[in-house]
């Protein structure tokens, strides 16, 4: 039974699927003080958040069964992801199930804000009739610039060019194609302070967007202009907002995402233009009941097929590269286990290339796989496809990753170098069209092996009846060999075996094969039995 606590206020029925599931129990505890949650993680296997419980690496430090942080919404600042990723902790989101809501929500803010709806509304209530007080302006033929144009700022811009606006875009990735396609204009950051009479931002608060709307920039606007923040509080300082709100080079701001929260500057908060909520984004029924149900189905996809779709600290790959890899992922894995075990050693320096079709496709997975493989090797079952990038660098093990789209006489093919000083090993693997998976290098010999459970690497001299003495003395231990594979570098030279065996080859087996004339060493390679492919 997996335990999984959701610790902010969550859409009931949003977690049907997670009630109605018999291997999972859900505890909800919503607004637990950190020091609480802290003492209670290490008995859950899930925790389920929104914006509300921060999850720090104070908190993470006790989380010794957690697999799985899901933000029941789109931005993870309140997660602390780099402390997850260290711990192999995947991290998922709900991306786009609250996108309508956060984009409704920014065009109720600036209605507001032209119109002066919130400070109408208070002074009606109080039974004064203000008709000259609240003249506002329309927002048609106005500029609006939206600074960042991912999911919610399309769908702002969508439902802005129906109020007749113009739109300015700005965004990394937004190209002249794509805006003219949705007939908007691309424009720069600065152009849209020249031009803009609303400015909304919908980017998520990163490193380059902290501050971004700071002084500077304000001082750069067109005077009188009005400012929306549904995104992330940060993303426009909230002094330099106050200053120019105060100036008048800001005519009015609308703010539902605050630096700190619950909000607290009161210069801003009791400005008599700005118009502000309680991070009220995605807060309908629908969001909450989407991004609750999304986070509870991809729960049980990844306990129960280890299927991941929304990983924040994951590489994201389509279905259709999905499918292209899968044949390699356990080869993958595979060839970080063989590799390791054939080094004796810890490793200073891991070499992955990738060659011929496999060299154009996004390999980061099957990279995390072989890392995870070589890894578990010393660091045992700590290690994860989440952590392996992490554990590698922790470990002063230094990387290299090269593609070359040229072919290597196979279709695909990987190679796997591990070095420590001198001593170095490798491993060369393809999918073999209709046979399956192949290792085709050791070693930098040319050799032909199905990875299976119990494998024999053996190193000797060129020379007659070395085959022979090593199948006897396999024999004599009740040892079966399936396969046998040679590969020398010059006749008389140095050669090594590859071996495939019915059971393991350890101890005496080994001490005996090292005895024969000729051997100079002989090594029994395991993979797990979950990781090896029936033979076909
Ligand atoms: N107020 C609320 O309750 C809600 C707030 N949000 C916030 O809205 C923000 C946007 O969400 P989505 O549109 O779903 O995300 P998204 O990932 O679809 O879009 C974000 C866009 O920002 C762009 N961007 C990144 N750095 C930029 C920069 N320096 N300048 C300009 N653009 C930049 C990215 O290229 C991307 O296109 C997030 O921060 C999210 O947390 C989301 C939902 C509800
Ligand atoms: O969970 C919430 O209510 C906040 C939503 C939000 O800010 C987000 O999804 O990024």
């Amino acid at each position: 039974m997996y335990k999984i606590l959701v610790s902010d206020a969550i859409s009931d029925t949003g977690l049907t699927a997670l009630y109605e599931h018999p291997n999972f129990a859900v505890d909800k505890k919503p607004g637990l003080p950190p020091e609480e949650l802290k003492g209670i993680i290490g008995e859950y296997d899930a925790l389920i958040v929104r914006s509300q419980t921060q999850v720090t690496e104070d908190i993470l430090e006790n989380a010794d069964n957690l697999r799985v942080i899901a933000r029941a919404g789109v931005g993870v600042d309140n997660i602390d992801i780099q402390a997850a990723t260290k711990k192999g902790i995947i991290v998922i989101n709900a991306p786009g199930a609250n996108t309508i809501s956060a984009a409704e929500l920014t065009m109720a803010m600036m209605l507001s804000l032209a119109r002066n709806i919130p400070a109408a509304h208070a002074s009606t209530s109080e039974g004064k009739w203000e008709r000259n007080k609240f003249k506002g302006v329309e927002m048609y033929e106005k500029t609006l610039g939206v600074i960042g144009m991912g999911k919610i700022g399309t769908e702002v811009a969508n439902r802005a060019l129906s109020f007749g606006m113009n739109i300015l875009g700005y965004d990394p990735y937004l190209t002249e194609d794509r805006a003219h396609q949705m007939g908007i204009s691309k424009a720069s950051l600065d152009e849209i302070a020249q031009e803009a009479d609303f400015i909304t931002v919908h980017t998520p608060l990163i490193k380059e967007t902290k501050g971004l709307i700071n002084d500077e920039y304000l001082a750069k606007t067109k005077p009188g202009v009005r400012i929306i923040n549904c995104a992330r509080g940060g993303i426009i300082d909230e002094n330099a907002l106050v200053r120019a709100l105060n100036s008048g080079q800001v005519a009015g701001a609308a703010i539902d995402v605050f630096e700190t929260e619950p909000a607290s500057n009161t210069e801003l908060l009791e400005h008599p233009h700005v118009v502000v909520t309680p991070h009220l984004g995605a807060s309908t029924v629908e969001a909450q009941e989407k991004v609750a149900h999304e986070v509870s189905e991809e729960i049980i996809d990844i306990f129960e097929t280890q299927s991941i779709r929304h990983a924040v600290n994951m590489p994201q790959i389509s279905g259709e590269t999905q499918k292209k890899l899968q044949p390699y992922i356990d080869l993958a894995e595979q060839m970080g286990i063989l590799a390791i075990q054939l080094l004796k050693q810890a490793p200073e320096r891991v070499e992955i290339s990738y060659a011929g079709e496999i060299a154009m496709e996004s390999t980061d997975l099957l990279t995390r796989n072989i890392l995870k493989g070589i890894l578990t090797h010393h660091l045992g079952d700590t290690v994860n496809l989440i952590n392996a990038h992490h554990l590698l660098k922790d470990q002063g093990v230094a990387s290299n990753v090269s593609k070359n789209p040229k072919s290597k006489g196979f279709a695909s093919y990987i190679e796997v170098t591990l070095h420590r000083g001198d001593n170095k090993a490798n491993i060369g693997a393809t999918i073999l069209n209709g046979y399956g998976a192949r290792i085709v290098k050791m070693n930098d010999y040319r050799v032909d092996v199905r990875p299976e459970s119990n494998l024999l690497y053996i190193k000797h001299h060129d020379i007659p009846g070395m085959i022979g003495r090593v199948g006897s003395t396999l024999g004599d231990y009740d040892i079966n060999i399936g396969t046998m594979q040679v590969g020398r570098a010059d006749i008389g030279g140095e050669a090594i075996m590859v071996l495939t065996l019915d059971k393991k080859a350890e101890g005496d087996v080994l001490v005996g094969l090292k005895a024969l004339k000729g051997l100079e060493d002989a090594q029994y390679l395991e993979l797990p039995n979950e990781k090896v492919a029936v033979p076909n």
